[in-house]
């Protein structure tokens, strides 16, 4: 016979009492938190801790049964009988009428242990059934025997040890109050329940049953004064007997569900819907079409500068119909522009602009536009390791599984390669790798610039990681050096970033550095000779943490690529103290990222919605984060820029659900309080349905200092935001968006002007002190000359 001895027993048993299944309660589930039960509900496939295992399922072991229902090393559990409640007590005769004997001190000693943990089920034969142990109310048992040979014979105690809590509660429904319990029993009892109410163990495993944490305490309370008011001496005492103890707890707890569920059926299913509407278990089933298709991923891994891009271009420009998805507007536009050059008429979407190519079968556009709703022969997805971008990854994740492409290309790093793997078994496609080296090692330079920006030499690209550290580096290099300086960060608009990048790679003109934030980490192909990192700590919008070493190999990974003036890569730091992290960075192998992330449709959010009608949109975003299931491999996104927007939109009436979740997804730079209130604005004239308009002038000319520079940007970000609105609201409701197009190239031609001449000393953005942070990262300054020597700000925080 299939399974163990526990196995045979319990089929002896159920042979002899016409038992067709057993009922298993798992007893130390320990959740700690929603998102634990929801992995573990993931895991099992169950709502609640317990489970019925039909006997004909018998053929296999019954501890690897319930091994596969509990993801925990040492599930503890109590089987029951379905049929009476009662629990299935090891101690049977077997079928030659022996009794069973059960090694009593192996199964103690195994509980103490914690259940199962180490129990082979087939490694022990028929009679030396150490597996007994696994069931709580045979260790009730033994201890009982103990305590009634020590002479504590408590009455009563081994039958409500293993009487049915079903019927207990039944008992207790009909019971009359017990009016002849000492003042200290009642206070015994008291602290049970306070101790009960305090158990983080039964509110874990409350949520078992769909009772929340929120309401845990009022279902204590209102379980507490049934009680007192139903309990029999015979109850009382055996709680009094255990004390204020987990035993207690755990005694009580049975009873506990079985009065939940019959007192709070509403509130179950409450939470129990709100739970299931915030599902994102399983999203591969999310895009049946896709599903429906036997797609090939063809994974082209390896560091920068690598073809990976490249190759899969070459497939993509060979398909009859292709898309291209691209981390960023400007690598879109890029891949536009070289495909239409080499006569593949390819049409451009982002969230901004949708330029349509005349008979074109190809797109180039950035992620979070792809549609997976069209076919196509050949998709490449670049830059694929952003999947496990906190906030963005979605999009990555949503393209690789919603896409309906015969052929897909990932291109990335090695880090998600398992993850894809992974996914590629759910989703049944079949997955190719194509392994890739750099083509000319990357080099580091041991001198370093010694902290002087004026070794530097033409072709090099100096890194900083602000906005305000980049100016004062240009300011410093075309003050101190004979080098011009180009610069590229995040706040500058794409047509400006390539107009720098132009400038940069341009032989013929004098703007031979690059001074560049990590904007410039992600595939654009520039002429560097070298990459400086002016100082290899960032503000992550929180602290000044080490910049992490993926991103750190990706921004040096820009020097020396394949066909540019400069074949060999250099990288080096500008202070020598910061050299020995950027070897470590460069040394450490690619990460393996076993999350990724997910976002839901509107259409998901929607559906929670419905459970939770009275509250503000960020306030249900919140509850959907916290509620919200997920399988093992993903993570949600972080959303806070979201709930930014939602906070700040939340007084504007007559917005939709639909249309609130929309305008949150507007690129605005919330940090920017200008770009903010136009966002609201524009929102505002949308919900009282009249168009909606620019209202904004156009800047007389390029800037002149600073606050005029941030201005552009802010000028830029504003139009770019409502040529976006524009693209993902009726149209009608945004007329001037031609208006909107044209302003914003005559603003990202401004920057372009402004930047060229541009050598005065940076403000910050709010126009005030800089960030606390920045006073204390231990910057150097220069009287005079506004430059503020870094010093090695990854020592600093390692200190
Ligand atoms: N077979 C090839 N023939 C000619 N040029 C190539 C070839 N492979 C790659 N290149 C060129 O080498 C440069 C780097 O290639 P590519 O952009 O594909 O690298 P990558 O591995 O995608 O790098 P990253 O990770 O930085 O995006 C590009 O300018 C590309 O045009
Ligand atoms: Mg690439």
């Amino acid at each position: 016979m299939a399974g163990g001895p526990f196995t045979t027993l319990f089929r002896i048993y159920a042979s002899r009492n016409n038992v067709h299944s057993a009922r298993v309660l798992l007893s130390n589930q320990n959740f700690r938190s929603m998102r634990q039960f929801n992995n573990w509900v993931l895991e099992t496939h169950q709502f609640s801790t317990s489970f019925d295992v039909p006997c004909r399922q018998f053929s296999t072991s019954l501890v690897d049964i319930i091994h596969s229902h509990s993801p925990l090393k040492n599930p503890q559990f109590t089987i029951f009988n379905p049929a009476d409640a009662r629990p299935f007590s090891s101690s049977v005769d077997d079928e030659d009428g022996n009794r069973v004997k059960l090694n009593e001190n192996k199964s103690l000693d195994s509980v103490e242990n914690g259940g199962l943990e180490g129990v082979d089920e087939n490694s022990v034969g028929a009679g030396d059934a150490n597996e007994s142990c696994v069931c709580d109310s045979m260790v009730i048992e033994e201890k009982q025997s103990d305590d009634v040979e020590g002479g504590n014979n408590i009455v009563g105690k081994k039958n409500l040890a293993f009487r049915d809590p079903v019927e207990l509660y039944r008992e207790l429904l009909t019971a009359e109050k017990n009016d002849n319990l000492k003042r200290s029993d009642w206070d015994t009892l008291q602290e049970i329940f306070s101790c009960f109410s305090k158990s983080g163990w039964a509110a874990n495993q409350a949520l078992g049953i769909y009772i929340g944490k929120s309401f845990f305490h009022t279902a204590v309370n209102r379980f507490r004064n049934f009680f007192f008011k139903k309990c029999s001496a015979e109850l009382a005492m055996h709680l009094v007997s255990l004390g204020a103890s987990d035993k207690a707890v755990r005694f009580l707890f049975p009873i506990f569900v079985e009065y939940c569920i019959e007192e709070f059926p509403d509130e179950i299913k409450r939470f129990r819907n709100m739970i299931s509407s915030a599902d994102l278990t399983k999203p591969h089933t999310w895009f049946p079409f896709a599903r429906a298709m036997k797609r090939k991923i063809i994974y082209h891994c390896g560091p920068t500068n690598s073809g990976k891009t490249y190759n899969a271009l070459q497939k993509f420009m060979e398909a009859k119909k292709g898309i291209y998805c691209s981390p960023l507007r400007l690598l879109a536009m890029e891949v536009f522009d070289k495909v239409n050059a080499l006569g593949v008429y390819c049409s451009l979407y982002t969230g901004q602009e949708k330029k349509h190519v005349p008979f074109s079968n190809h797109i180039a556009c950035t992620v979070e536009m792809v549609s997976t709703e069209e076919l196509y022969d050949v998709a490449v997805i670049d830059e694929i390791q952003m999947m496990a971008d906190s906030c963005r990854g979605y999009a990555w994740t949503r393209a690789l599984l919603g896409l309906k492409a015969d052929e897909i290309h990932l291109c990335g790093d090695p880090s998600v390669l398992d993850i894809v793997k992974k996914i590629c078994s759910e989703t049944g496609d079949e997955l190719y790798e194509q392994h890739y080296e750099r083509f000319k090692p990357l080099v580091v330079e041991a001198k370093t610039l010694l902290g002087d920006l004026k070794n530097v030499r033409s072709g090099d690209c100096i890194v900083a990681f602000s906005r305000r550290e980049i100016f004062e580096v240009k300011m410093a290099i075309e003050k101190h050096t004979n080098h011009r300086c180009c610069v590229i960060y995040g706040a500058l608009p794409p047509e400006t970033r390539r107009q720098q990048a132009n400038l940069f790679n341009d032989q013929d003109n004098e703007y031979d550095v690059l001074v560049a934030s990590d904007a410039v980490g992600m595939g654009l192909n520039l002429n560097i000779r070298r990459v400086v990192f002016n100082s290899l700590s960032k503000y992550n919008g929180d602290k000044i943490v080490p910049v992490p070493p993926s991103q750190v190999k990706q921004i040096a990974g820009r020097a020396g690529r394949r066909g540019s003036r400069y074949p060999d890569g250099l990288t080096t730091t500008l202070q020598l103290e910061d050299l020995d992290y950027l070897i470590d960075c460069l040394k450490q192998p690619f990460e393996n990222v076993n999350k990724v992330g997910l976002f839901p449709f509107f259409e998901q959010v929607e559906l929670f919605a419905g459970q939770l009608p009275d509250i503000s949109f960020a306030h249900l975003l919140e509850k959907f984060g916290e509620n919200c299931r997920l399988d093992g491999s993903y993570f949600l996104c972080r959303h806070d820029h979201i709930k930014k927007v939602a906070n700040m939109l939340e007084k504007v009436q007559g917005l939709s659900l639909e249309d609130r979740f929309n305008f949150c997804f507007a690129p605005v730079n919330f940090r920017d309080p200008k770009a903010m209130y136009h966002l609201h604005r524009f929102a505002a004239q949308y919900s009282i349905k009249v168009p909606v308009s620019i209202a904004m002038g156009m800047p007389k000319g390029s800037a002149r200092n600073d606050a005029e520079l941030q201005d552009l940007e802010t000028k830029h970000q504003v139009l770019s935001v409502y040529l976006w609105l524009s693209q993902h609201f009726k149209k009608e409701i945004f007329p001037y968006k031609k208006k909107a197009e044209e302003m914003a190239i005559d603003i990202a031609d401004l920057l372009g002007q402004s930047l060229i001449k541009a050598c005065w000393k940076p403000e910050s953005r709010q126009g005030g002190n800089p960030r606390p942070q920045q006073k204390e990262d231990g910057h150097e300054r220069h009287k005079g000359d506004g430059y503020r020597r870094p010093n090695s700000l990854v020592k600093i925080y390692e200190k």
